[in-house]
C-alpha cells in the first residue's frame, strides 16, 4: 500500500531530492511546474497513477502522450532530469510514478498552492493506455455530468472535481480548444470585452495546428494557482467550455461561488482532491516495476 515517505529507509533523500529538482528547473523554466501539475492529472486519471504517461512510442508501445487529449503537454524531458538525479543516488529504487506525484506536489508549491501531503509507493506500468485514454480523460467540450461521471469514477466528488479545475488558474490554452467558442459567432455567454481579447490572440477560425497561439488561462495571476479561476468564471471569462459551464450548472455553481470568495477554502478543497487523485489504483507489491527511464519500460 501507498504509505508517508515509504522511501525513508530505501532512499531517505528521495523526496527532498524532487523538491530541489523542481525548484532548479523552476527557476530555469517557470512553466515545468505547471506541466507537473496537469501531469499528475493525465496520468492518474487514466486507469492509474503508473507513469503510462511517460512511455515514448517504441517496440509495440504507442505513447499516450500523442493522443488529442495530450495536446498542448510540454516539458516531459526535464521529467528524466528528476529522475536522473535519483537515480545516481538510489538507483532502481524510485518509480516513475512517484516522480509524477511528487513533483506536481512541489509544482503546486512553486505556483504559489497548498501543501500536499502525498503518500509514496507507486510502482510503474509496463504497458501506455493510449488505446483507453478517451474513456477515461474528458473533453473540453464535454457536459458537466460527463466530467463529474469521470472524476466520480477515480473517487473524486463534485466539489473536489471544481476544486481541480482551478488548475486552469495557471497555464495556457492553444487556440484550437478555443476558436469553437469565437467563430462564427462569439459565445453569447462570453464576456465581450475578453471575447475581443480571446479574438486577438486568435485570429482565425482554423489555426495552424502546429504554430503557438494560444492564451493565457488567468490573465490576471497566470503563474498563480490561486482562486483567480473562479472569479473569472463568475465574471464570464472562463477559457473553455467546461470551464464556463461550471458556473452555469446548478449542481457546480455553488461551490465556484464559495471558492470564489475564499483562497483558503479553494486550496484545502484542491489539495484534498489531488491527494484523491493521486492515489487512484496505484500498482503496488510486485504488480508493475521501477522503471529506470520514465520513458520505456525496463527491458529483459
Ligand atoms: C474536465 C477536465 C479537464 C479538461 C477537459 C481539461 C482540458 C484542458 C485543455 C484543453 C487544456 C489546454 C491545452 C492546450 O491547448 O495547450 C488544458 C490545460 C491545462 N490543464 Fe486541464 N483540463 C481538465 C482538468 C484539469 C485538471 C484536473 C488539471 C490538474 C489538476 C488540469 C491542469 C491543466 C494545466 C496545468 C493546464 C495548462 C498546461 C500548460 O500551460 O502547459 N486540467 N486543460
Ligand atoms: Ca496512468
Ligand atoms: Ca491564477
Amino acid at each position: 500500500d501507498l504509505q508517508l515517505n515509504y522511501y525513508s529507509d530505501s532512499c531517505p533523500r528521495a523526496e527532498e531530492i524532487v523538491k530541489e529538482e523542481v525548484n532548479k528547473l523552476y527557476n530555469k523554466h517557470g512553466n515545468t511546474a505547471v506541466s507537473w501539475v496537469r501531469n499528475l492529472f493525465h496520468d492518474c486519471m487514466v486507469k492509474s497513477c503508473d507513469a503510462s504517461l511517460l512511455l515514448e512510442t517504441r517496440s509495440g508501445i504507442v505513447s499516450e502522450q500523442v493522443s488529442q487529449r495530450s495536446f498542448g503537454m510540454r516539458n516531459f524531458k526535464y521529467i528524466n532530469t528528476i529522475k536522473e538525479a535519483l537515480e545516481s543516488e538510489c538507483p532502481m529504487t524510485v518509480s516513475c510514478a512517484d516522480v509524477v506525484a511528487l513533483s506536481a506536489r512541489e509544482g503546486v508549491v512553486m505556483l504559489g498552492g497548498p501543501h500536499i501531503g502525498l503518500k509514496t509507493g507507486r510502482r510503474d506500468s509496463k504497458e501506455s493506455h493510449a488505446t483507453v485514454i478517451d474513456d477515461f480523460l474528458p473533453n473540453h467540450n464535454d457536459s458537466i455530468s460527463l466530467v463529474l461521471s469521470r472524476f466520480q469514477s477515480t473517487g473524486v466528488d463534485t466539489e473536489g472535481t471544481v476544486a481541480l479545475l482551478g488548475a486552469h488558474s495557471v497555464g495556457r490554452v492553444h487556440c484550437v480548444n478555443l476558436v469553437n467558442r469565437l467563430y462564427p459567432d462569439v459565445d453569447p455567454t462570453l464576456d465581450p470585452e475578453y471575447a475581443a481579447y480571446l479574438k486577438r490572440r486568435c485570429p482565425s477560425p482554423e489555426p495552424d495546428p502546429n504554430s503557438v497561439l494560444y492564451a493565457r488561462n488567468d490573465r490576471e495571476t497566470p503563474m498563480v494557482l490561486d482562486n483567480m479561476y473562479y472569479k473569472n468564471l463568475l465574471g464570464h471569462k472562463g477559457l473553455l467550455l467546461v470551464d464556463q459551464q461550471l458556473v452555469s450548472d446548478p449542481t457546480t455553481s455553488p461551490f465556484v461561488k464559495n471558492m470564489a470568495s475564499d483562497n483558503g477554502y479553494f486550496h484545502d478543497q484542491f489539495s484534498r482532491a489531488m491527494l484523491l487523485l493521486s492515489e487512484n489504483n496505484p500498482l503496488t507489491g510486485d504488480v508493475g516495476e521501477i522503471r529506470k527511464d520514465c520513458r520505456y519500460v525496463n527491458s529483459g
